[in-house]
């Protein structure tokens, strides 16, 4: 088995994380119990009369699973078997048009809220979006400023943005350019924007960490460091818990325990060696010198080129989950978890009550901060808006040169003022279309980790983006007067 070498690799995440004076989320229970994902029916709208009626679909099934700290969840199976569609409902995101039913529990306190849900976990997405104009070390400092707590000092959270960075061997490339590939911005290359986001993640120091696909689009060495690193967290009593896909056999071993699912019902959950036993207790033996999570995946996919007996297999597997020891322990661990409630609620609780980290102030300024950063590194824009007023500028001063002061030259200015005017309206609004759709999705993700409230985006954006307004005008004004 070839090892990656540790020189190349970025470096575990070290217990110096602990150093910094900031209260640490650890030894939180995740349980889920009784779990139900339906797809509602289709509503017979107006325009929609005419479409078959829509089955209402069961896509989650009565599942049910613990994740504990100090331990790394691996969730797995086969395309279209419901993993998404769990991690979303417990990160209680993008749940809109699903009817979800049952429980997801943190220490036995039931969680129904995405902003205390975002006070002690983190969640790593698949998709990486960044502000791409944004250096590493910048967008790092953003992160730790309005998602590290309030009570902790500028120099505490600076020194956490080293520290991270430096675990994640992010410190090479902290004043490069994340990189914008629609503005050929060349930036920092896939590896270390996937490490990217896991820092931006990690730099708060949560109990609980969801990463959805953690090695997707690595390498095998940079997947290694990845599964690494959070092996580590979760030796400093993190609960990690992550989907991942075809993970290699090395670092399949690494994970502590396995939830496998099969067409929206739970398949297995415990540890390695249990699953190799429990797959053999139903005829599914493991071959020698076979990767366990391919002979896993590949046992519960259903095959379209012969669907009924794939059904059949999984039925009869997750049918034999039910009735196994293992499902019973699972079961037992989750009552057993409940009852812990008071041995660690207090810190958890207090934790739970600050939804905003940063204060208002705080938000708006570090918002403006990073606005202001954005626009000035994306001077084309500018550049463009500038020289596309001057030429409109320019036209219209031509069409009305030398007005008469006359009945007819009145009327020439009354024309020039309302060009002007709607040209001011016109672009401007174009101006707002152009900013916020292409933020969007990094608003919606900030947003939904609790980062800032919405006014001050909002408001910051103005205040960003009033000066350039103003400069236009002028020089528009200007020329025409
Ligand atoms: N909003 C939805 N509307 C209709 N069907 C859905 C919706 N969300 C999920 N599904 C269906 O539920 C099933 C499980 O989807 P999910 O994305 O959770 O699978 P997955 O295990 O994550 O698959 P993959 O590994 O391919 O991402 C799929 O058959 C999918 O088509």
């Amino acid at each position: 088995m070839i090892k990656p070498q540790s020189d190349l690799l970025p470096r575990p995440i070290s217990n110096g994380s602990i150093s910094v004076n900031m209260e640490s989320g650890n030894n939180l229970t995740l349980t889920w119990e009784g779990l139900n994902v339906y797809v509602p029916e289709a509503k017979e709208g107006f325009f929609s009369k005419k479409k078959p009626k829509c089955e209402k679909m069961h896509i989650v099934q009565n599942v049910f699973g613990i994740a504990r700290p100090g331990q790394i969840l691996a969730i797995m199976g086969a395309s279209g078997a419901g993993k998404t569609t769990l991690l979303n409902v417990l990160t209680l995101r993008n749940n809109e048009n699903l009817v979800v039913q049952g429980s997801v529990k943190i220490n036995s306190k039931i969680i129904d809220d995405r902003k205390q849900l975002s006070a002690v976990s983190g969640y790593v997405q698949q998709n990486d979006i960044f502000i791409g104009t944004l250096k590493v070390a910048e967008h790092l400092k953003f992160q730790a400023m309005l998602r590290m707590d309030r009570h902790t000092s500028y120099e505490e959270k600076m020194k956490r943005v080293e520290l991270v960075m430096n675990d994640l061997n992010l410190k090479k490339c902290e004043n490069t350019l994340i990189g914008v590939a629609q503005l050929g911005i060349k930036g920092i290359s896939g590896g270390e924007m996937r490490r990217l986001a896991f820092a931006s993640e990690i730099i708060t120091d949560p109990g609980i960490l969801f990463c959805d696909e953690p090695t997707s689009g690595l390498d095998s060495f940079m997947a290694m460091s990845i599964v690494e690193s959070m092996k580590n967290l979760a030796k400093q009593g993190k609960t990690i818990v992550c989907t991942i896909h075809q993970p290699s056999s090395e670092i399949f071993e690494i994970f502590d325990r396995l939830y496998l699912m099969a067409e929206g019902r739970s398949a297995f959950l415990g540890d390695l060696t249990e699953a190799k036993d429990f797959f053999a207790s139903q005829g599914f033996t493991l071959p020698i010198n076979y990767n366990p999570a391919d002979y896993y995946i590949k046992t519960l996919a259903i095959l379209p080129s012969n669907k009924e007996e794939s059904k059949e297999r999984v039925k009869k597997i997750c049918d034999g989950y039910d009735s196994s020891k293992y499902c019973q322990e699972a079961m037992d661990n989750i009552k057993k978890a409940s009852g812990e409630q008071n041995l660690k609620s207090a810190s958890f609780q207090s934790q739970l009550s600050s939804a905003y980290k940063a204060g208002w102030l705080t938000q708006l300024k570090w918002l403006i901060w990073r606005s202001f950063l954005s626009m000035s590194r994306n001077p084309m824009e500018t550049k463009i808006l500038a020289i596309q007023t001057f030429f409109i500028a320019l036209i219209f001063g031509l069409i009305y040169l030398q007005i008469e002061d006359s009945q007819e030259g009145v009327q020439n200015i009354n024309g020039v003022l309302f060009l002007l005017i709607t040209n001011a309206s016109f672009s401007n609004m174009f101006g707002v279309l152009n900013s916020f759709p292409a933020e969007l999705p990094i608003f919606y993700r900030d947003h939904q980790n609790s980062m800032y409230r919405t006014v001050n985006y909002y408001l910051s954006k103005l205040i960003t983006e009033v000066n350039l307004l103003i400069y236009l005008k002028m020089e528009d004004l200007s020329l025409n007067f």
